[in-house]
This record gives C-alpha cells, structure tokens and sequence, in this order.
C-alpha cells in the first residue's frame, strides 16, 4: 500500500505543494492531503500512515516559541484526538511550536486514548540539522551535501545544542567558531522571525526540512534499513522523558536511539547540555500538565 501523508492545516497552500514537489522523486508512490477545515478530518486521514501537523499561530518578533503555548497547545490537542480515533498507527510529525512542550502533550493525548506508541510520536527538528549543515558548509567552504552535524536537546534557544564536535565529515573548529556558530543555530529562528518584521517565522526552509523527514520516514516505511534522522522524541538517552538525537527508523517508527553522539562531548558541549536541562524539563512538565489538568477538569 501507498503511503498517503497528511499535513494537518498546513499554514499556506505554496508550503503544501513545496512539501508535495520535494516528494516527487521518491521512489515510495505518496500523496500530500491538505486540509482547510475540521469537519474534512475524520474521513481524510483514514488510512493515513504519515500525519504533519504544523497548525497553528507562529512567532512574532519579540516572543520566544513558548509564548505560543496558549494558543498552539489546544490546536494540537485537538488535531492529535483526531490522529488517534482516526489512523492511531500513523506517524506523527509534529512542527507546531513551542515543539518542545507539543510533543509531550501529543503523547499524553494519545496515552488517554490507549493508542501511544513512542516509537512513531516525532518532534520535527529537521530545520535545525539543515541549518547547521549550512552554517558549516559555509564556515569552511565544504560541500553542503557532504556536511552532516547531529543536533540534539530540544527546538527552542539554548535547548538547542549542535554537536559541533560530531561533524562529518571530521572537521575542526576554533573556541570562536564553536561560540558564533551554536548561537547562529541556536537563534536562527529568531533571526528569520525578526527579519520578518510580523509576518511570520521560516516557512520556506520549514517545508523543505519537513519534506526531508516526511521522506525517510516513508523511506523506513518501505523497507529501507539505513535511514537516520534527528528528531524530538521519548528518549531514555539522558534524565529527561524526551529529547532529541539522531534516531535509526524502520517501518516501526523509531527502532533506536543513537546514543554514541552523546558520548566524548567536549567540555563546551557538556556544559551547554548540562544547561539546557532545566529548560526542556520546565518545557515537558508544562505540555503534561496542560493535558492532565483538562483531563481532570473534564
Ligand atoms: N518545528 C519547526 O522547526 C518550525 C515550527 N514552526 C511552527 O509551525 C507553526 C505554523 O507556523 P506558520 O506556518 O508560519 O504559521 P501560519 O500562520 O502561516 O499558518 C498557521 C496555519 O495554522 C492553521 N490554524 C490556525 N489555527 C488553527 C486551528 N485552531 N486549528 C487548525 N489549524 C489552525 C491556519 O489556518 C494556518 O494554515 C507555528 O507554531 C510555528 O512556530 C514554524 C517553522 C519551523
Ligand atoms: O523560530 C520560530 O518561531 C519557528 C521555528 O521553530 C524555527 O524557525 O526554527
């Protein structure tokens, strides 16, 4: 069968046909569903096995991405109560932000429902790999294409930790480098958001890095045993109940967690993970809580 890939509200119609035209070489057959409105969902996403859900309000200059939880939090409640009557099995790819408290409430919604799989819940982190391979890239003159720097910790300011020290191919950097080029990663959204002056965050670079990951996961979904991605997920990598690392997919969803990036962390890096902890702690706490307290509320 056909993978179909959903994208829930997806926030213009040039961002949909961007992640439609991305796919077209993929060797796996798939169609991009757009949807405009909620009463389309139920039918639509029957069958689905791949959902992207971008929906939401993005950043204006001047807000960080947990000023949108009070709007975004509800939205993606709602679109993931729809994923779990509808297509439990599907992956889940969610973009909406702040990504680092909408993923824990994903799961805790789908936990209520009795259909959470860990496995294929993902926070997509994907611009942020794509952005530190450009900065690289540019840093020292290499090949884009050749570049690959694992990203790791959450999708928000300092949560944001490129591990410089784990480029590939093998590249050195001197203690300036490191500092300009994790803050140029770590705030690129930010840059983006400001250089937009009140119309929005990145969406262009966003379709792209979603049409990235929408494709190894329907790489994994067929079969192919060597695709690896950086991705939000539930992770038993460090303390926290979800962080983002390199993962290895399968038709299964995440079948392992790449724990060897982690390893040999230069001081810098250790430091700036050891930092961004209680950060991404508050982040998650605060997704589970909103879905609990409605949960009892209700
Ligand atoms: N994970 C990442 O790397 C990135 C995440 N984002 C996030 O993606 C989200 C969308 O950003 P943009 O596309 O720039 O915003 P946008 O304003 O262009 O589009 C938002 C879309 O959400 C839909 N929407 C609004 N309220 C809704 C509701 N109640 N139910 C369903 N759909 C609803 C709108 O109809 C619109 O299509 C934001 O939260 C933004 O922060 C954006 C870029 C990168
Ligand atoms: O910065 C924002 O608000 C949107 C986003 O997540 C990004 O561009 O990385």
């Amino acid at each position: 069968m056909s993978p179909l890939v959903s994208t829930l509200h997806l926030y213009d119609i040039a961002n949909v046909k961007g992640v439609a035209a991305d796919l077209s070489h993929c060797n796996t057959p798939s169609q991009v569903v757009d949807f405009t409105g909620t009463s389309e969902l139920a039918s639509s996403l029957k069958g689905v096995d791949v959902v992207v859900i971008p929906a939401g309000v993005p950043r204006k200059p001047g807000m960080t991405r947990d000023d949108l939880f009070n709007i975004n939090a509800n939205i993606v409640k709602s679109l993931v109560e729809a994923v779990a009557d509808n297509c439990p099995e599907a992956f889940i790819h969610m973009i909406s932000n702040p990504v680092n408290s909408t993923v824990p409430i994903a799961a805790e919604v789908l936990k209520q429902k009795g259909v959470y799989d860990p496995k294929k819940l993902f926070g997509v982190t994907t611009l942020d790999v794509v952005r530190a391979n450009t900065f690289v890239a540019q840093k020292k003159n290499l090949k884009l294409i050749d570049v690959d720097v694992p990203v790791v910790g959450g999708h928000a300011g300092i949560t944001i930790l490129p591990l410089l020290s784990k480029t590939r191919p093998s590249v050195s950097f001197t203690d300036e480098e490191i500092q300009e080029l994790t803050v140029r990663i770590q705030n690129a959204g930010t840059e983006v958001v400001e250089a937009k002056a009140g119309a929005g965050s990145a969406t262009l670079s966003m379709a792209y890095a979603a049409a990235r990951f929408v494709e190894s996961s329907l790489r994994a979904l067929d079969g192919d045993g060597d695709v690896y991605e950086c991705s939000y997920v539930q992770s038993d990598l460090t303390d926290l109940p979800f962080f983002a690392s390199r993962v290895k997919l399968s038709n299964k969803g995440v079948e392992a967690l790449i724990s060897s990036d982690l390893q040999g962390l230069t001081e810098y890096e250790q430091k700036a993970l050891d930092a961004l902890k209680p950060e991404l702690k508050a982040s998650i706490e605060k997704g589970v809580t909103f879905v609990q307290k409605q949960a009892v509320a209700a």
